[in-house]
């Protein structure tokens, strides 16, 4: 028997945490299994309206609710798209659902016709437990995903990682390219974040990374730049994750990468030329090295 949180969690913020934490709280008080139904998409990304990508792969952020201690079961929003609101709540029944954590603008079922007020009006008579939440604030900011993502549109990621309370992660598998960055001297492996599920791109530019390749143990710090690389190639490139990490040499094709985002260091610029470029490279180089000294205490790059 089940107490179950259901939304698309993306990003699984502090306002999330709040939800998951409360829906915990209440499986122990009524000695049921914790669950959550988790969207890989929002809404918008079905109605073809403003989606610009989510904040965490559908994977990763089963893996948090995981962590927290979670069954998760994930889905794809056009499964019930067309199931009515009495009916998606039957479902929840006949799956072992005695218990119900949401926030108080929760609706759901066609045309989102379900809402808080018919939670509460079926709760009784089918023995169900309601727990309704008021929205999640820190200095009276709704905490959201839109939020954390006109953040991230922003460069201001040391805002993002506070709202999530973790860093920001960015992650996929290595390709090969046409080996320019080696030819500047600074090898640069690119990772495909759109491998398998619509990702947001933050601001073009540079950024203060610490990255895991996967299958090993330790964590390297790097360079991430997100970009069309205006210095190199023509106009309307496709955007592009690559990372240049310090104090490391090695193949990297076909490893999966997964980088935390850390610091936002400076935006992406068209240089006359290489030259120019190379040097801007060195000068991000030295930045990171200061503030990993500074704010990190020299931790170093190990694999
Ligand atoms: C630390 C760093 C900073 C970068 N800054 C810029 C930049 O400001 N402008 C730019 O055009 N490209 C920038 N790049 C991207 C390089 O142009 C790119 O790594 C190189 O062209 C190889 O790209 P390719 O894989 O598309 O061949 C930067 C790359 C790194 C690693
Ligand atoms: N310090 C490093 N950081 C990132 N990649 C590195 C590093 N040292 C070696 N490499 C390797 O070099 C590759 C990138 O070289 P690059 O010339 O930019 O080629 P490509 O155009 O194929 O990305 C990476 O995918 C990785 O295999």
């Amino acid at each position: 028997m089940y107490a179950i949180t259901i939304g698309v969690f993306d990003g699984v913020h502090k306002g999330h945490q709040y939800i998951l934490n409360n829906t915990l709280e209440l499986a122990q008080s009524l000695n049921l299994e914790p669950l959550v139904l988790m969207f890989r998409y929002p809404a918008e990304k079905i109605l073809g309206t403003t989606f610009d990508g989510l904040i965490l792969p559908s994977w990763r952020r089963k893996e948090i609710c995981e962590n927290l201690g979670f069954e998760v079961i994930v889905k794809d929003m056009e499964e019930v798209w067309d199931v009515s609101h009495e009916e998606y709540i039957n479902n929840l029944i006949d799956m072992g659902v005695k218990a119900i954590v949401c926030g108080e603008d929760f609706t759901f079922g066609k045309d989102a016709l379900g809402d808080v007020n018919y939670l509460q009006s079926v709760s009784i008579s089918n023995g169900l437990k309601i727990k309704i939440l008021k929205d999640f604030k820190e200095d009276s900011t709704r905490i959201s995903s839109s939020l954390i993502k006109k953040e991230l549109k922003n460069g201001n990621i040391k805002v993002a990682n506070e709202m999530l309370n973790r860093p920001w992660t960015l992650e996929g598998p290595v390709y090969e390219d046409k080996h320019v960055g080696f030819k500047l001297g600074f090898p640069t492996a690119n990772i495909n974040i759109l491998y398998k599920e619509q990702i947001i791109f933050p601001k073009f530019g540079v950024y203060l990374v610490r990255g895991k390749i996967q299958g090993r143990k330790g964590s390297l710090w790097g360079l991430m730049n997100v970009g069309i690389r205006p210095t190199i190639h023509e106009p309307n490139k496709e955007p592009k994750v690559e990372v240049y990490f310090l104090d490391f040499f090695g193949n990297l094709y076909n490893e999966y990468i997964i980088l935390e985002v850390l610091d936002f260091l400076r935006e992406e610029k068209k240089f006359e030329d290489k030259n120019q470029l190379v040097e801007a490279m060195a000068r991000d180089e030295d930045k990171a090295r200061e503030i990993i000294v500074k704010r990190y205490g020299n931790i170093k790059s190990i694999l």
